[in-house]
């Protein structure tokens, strides 16, 4: 912890006393869990401090803040804060973002702005500083906005048109005098919208002064004599209110009409905010009645309100099931995802729990909810903004030339990431939380590029189930189409889906060139029973060296979450383990390759055990099927006596009478009445590894059609004695 800096806070702290209590105390972590707070990478200085709204009463006492000389951020907005502005500051050098609007902040400004050479975002609007525009503030050669409006400040407008940094000004309601400069024509009011710092309107304008008595107008204006002038001004004046009249009256008449239409949101808003962002004004206005804040969880590190929430410049990332995602761009530059709810039945108690409950998981795989709001009109949850987008969109997005392929190691990652996310989340509240909605758009990568999940557990608060739309339609398990219920074990099987996408690319639900509707595991199913070919796969992974067994294990453990009856799939953790075992093996394998006759190493035992017997139990599945569609089948016998047979010795088979006279492809046979454990089984299956190589390539020599996937369980190295082949 920076302990200097970490004192310089508790003693501002204890002379402000704010009327929102904070957490901050002594033994805690200040870069970890002190509200507002936040530090660098390696923790030893603390960077940014976010105080809006808490109540901050008084002057801020000299020698507190200014001794965090590593802050960037300082936002002490909508407080009571009285005094000059702090003297001290000048020592803050590496300032850049610094917010103190809304308080009652009276006297001149700093007179040298120079010393804040990073200075980026000022806003000093509605207080009580008076005095004129320092002429140093044209030196700030970073400044992108700039907000003096709502102040007493007097005098002529320096010169800042050099600052060619400069994207937003307002310094409107002030006691200015003299024209309006040329260079502050250059910001129109639409050049401010949708970019966000400081909110649209009102930027390009100087309103009347406040207080007019207080103004010594000149005589002349423009030219023109005062009469002339005030005419003009009278004029316009009376325009501007007839077209502020109408624009009232049309705007009130629209949200009646929505009223009336029941809908919180109506379809004509959802398809205007699609195009152009969340509407600010429509937002506000249904907030209105609510006084209620934003909810945050402990050791949450920001620090905005409701207010910075409505002001930010918003664009919508989507629109889901539950409700609207928006990316909101904070002043601080901070993004955020904000999702807002619609149809949800559970009333403000039921709501707040269960939210607590989802906001207590703090796991790496599981994407944070960051703070809620619920009002009669309004449900908001905030998340953190994931700036490279879903899975969804890394697998699917971009298909064009600039694509980049999301290889096989990052593909392993999401899964067991998200996996381990799933598996948290089904031992929150006593072991019965449910995700609900588990998909590829709902998976983030975090920091490490592992799979994070997000949007769980929202199926407890809404009202029954929606009906799915398409693209939900294809991670439903099927008992939650017919029931409308989810459940932990619905959760494996939208998971199984997932990990389908991961390993053939292809979208749950997809139509064909000849717009037929595949639904991905009723495809991954009939392509595997019928033909069990490298056409499963994405076409993006066939580049990747070595990978051909690590894929075929996962296509089985895919599988096995998509069975039809939900007690037959696995649960969550077991898949974590699996998963591991894939990626563990390859792990010890890669730097230390086996000696020929060397066995499996420990690690790898469990995991050639499971893919043993899952071949072992589909073939039994499926009929004996897959045994049916082998060329060479590798016999395991009672007491570890193992032939390895081609199709004409087939008498020798169990089970697999019907062998076909076509193709070649080697599978493997168990006798069904072996009951040896599997310790045993695992070890016998080393010793099959051995022989099954060269065989495998003399028949790869003289069979054209083999496949590399049938050689499912037998060791790494055989990919070395057989190239893959496809159709
Ligand atoms: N925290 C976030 N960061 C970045 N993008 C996000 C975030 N949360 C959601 N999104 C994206 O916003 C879009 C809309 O998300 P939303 O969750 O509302 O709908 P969905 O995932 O398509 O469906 P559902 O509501 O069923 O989960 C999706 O593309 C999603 O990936």
């Amino acid at each position: 912890d920076p302990a200097q800096d970490k004192r310089a806070l508790l003693e501002f702290l204890t002379i402000m006393r704010p009327t929102r209590s904070l957490n901050w105390n002594e033994s805690s972590s200040v870069c970890r869990t002190w509200t507002g707070v936040t530090c660098n990478q390696d923790g030893s200085r603390i960077v940014a401090v976010r105080l809006p709204g808490v109540g901050l009463n008084g002057q801020i006492p000299p020698n507190t803040i200014s001794r965090l000389s590593a802050l960037r951020v300082l936002s002490l907005r909508s407080n009571r804060i009285s005094g000059h502005f702090p003297a001290d500051f000048s020592e803050l050098k590496d300032l850049a973002f610094l917010y103190l609007q809304y308080n009652t902040f009276s006297g001149p400004l700093p007179l040298d702005f120079s010393v804040w050479k990073n200075l980026t975002s000022v806003n000093l609007s509605n207080n009580g500083f008076n005095g004129t525009i320092p002429d140093s503030l044209s030196r700030l050669n970073r400044i992108m906005s700039l907000n003096l409006a709502n102040n007493s400040l007097s005098g002529d407008i320096p010169d800042l048109g050099g600052l060619s940094t400069l994207q937003h000004i307002d310094l409107s309601n002030n006691d200015l005098n003299g024209p309006i400069p040329n260079w502050l024509r250059r910001f129109p009011s639409s050049s401010s919208q949708g970019t966000g710092v400081i909110p649209p309107g009102d930027v390009d304008h100087f309103r009347p002064p406040r207080d007019e008595t207080r103004r010594k107008p000149k005589t002349r204006f423009f030219g023109l004599t005062e009469t002339v002038f005030l005419l003009i001004v009278i004029a316009i004046s009376i325009v501007v209110i007839a077209v502020l009249a109408f624009v009232f009256t049309v705007c009130y008449v629209r949200r009646k009409l929505r009223r009336g239409g029941g809908g919180m949101v109506s379809d004509n808003s959802n398809k205007m905010q699609k195009k152009g962002g969340m509407s600010p004004e429509k937002f506000v206005s249904r907030m209105e009645d609510a006084n209620n804040r934003l909810s945050f969880f402990e050791g949450c590190n920001y620090s905005f309100d409701l207010e910075d929430l409505l002001r930010a410049s918003a664009e919508v990332l989507g629109k889901g099931t539950f409700g609207t995602t928006y990316k909101a761009v904070l002043e601080d530059a901070t993004s955020v995802a904000v999702k807002r709810l619609k149809d949800v039945a559970a009333g403000k108690r039921d709501f707040e729990q269960q939210m607590e409950i989802i906001g207590g998981i703090k796991h790496e795989n599981v994407v944070e909810l960051k703070a809620y709001y619920f009002s009669k009109d309004e449900k908001l949850m905030v998340y953190d903004y994931f700036s490279h987008g879903s899975v969804a969109s890394l697998l699917h997005g971009n298909r064009g030339e600039n694509r980049i392929p999301l290889d096989w190691e990052t593909r392993m990652s999401i899964a067991i990431g998200a996996a381990k996310g799933i598996a948290r989340i089904h031992k929150e509240n006593n072991g019965k939380l449910v995700h609900g909605n588990i998909k590829s758009s709902n998976i983030f990568l975090n920091s490490e590029r592992y799979g994070c999940v997000s949007d769980l557990g929202l199926t407890a608060v809404m009202s029954a189930l929606a009906p799915p739309i398409s693209r939900q339609a294809g991670y439903r398990a099927p008992e939650v189409t017919d029931t409308r219920k989810s459940s932990q074990l619905s959760d494996v099987y939208s998971f199984g889906v997932v990990l389908l996408e991961l390993l053939t690319g292809k979208s749950p639900i997809h139509t064909t060139a000849g717009d037929e509707i595949i639904h991905l595991v009723r495809w991954v199913h009939s392509v595997v029973r019928e033909e069990w070919t490298a056409e499963v796969f994405d076409i993006e992974l066939l580049r990747y060296a070595n990978i051909e067994e690590e894929m075929v294990e996962m296509l089985q453990i895919a599988m096995s979450c998509v069975v039809k009856v939900p007690d037959q799939r696995p649960k969550m953790s077991d898949l974590v383990r699996l998963m591991q075992n894939v990626g563990n093996r390859r792990a010890s394998l890669e730097p230390k390759p086996k000696s020929e006759n060397g066995g499996a190493s420990e690690t790898s035992t469990p995991n050639l055990n499971f893919r043993f017997n899952n071949l072992e139990s589909y073939a039994m599945k499926s009929n004996g099927r897959f045994v049916q569609n082998v060329d060479v089948i590798v016999l395991q016998k009672k007491h570890r006596e193992f032939r390895i047979d081609e199709k004409s010795e087939r008498s020798d088979l169990h089970g697999a009478e019907e062998l076909e006279e076509t193709g070649f492809r080697i599978g493997i046979h168990t006798d069904e009445d072996d009951e040896r454990d599997e310790t045993d089984m695992s070890h016998d299956f080393r010793l099959l590894q051995r022989p099954i190589c060269p065989l495998l390539r003399n028949l790869q020599r003289r069979h054209k059609r083999l496949l590399f996937f049938s050689v499912v369980g037998s060791s790494r190295r055989c990919s070395q004695h057989i190239s893959r082949r496809r159709h």
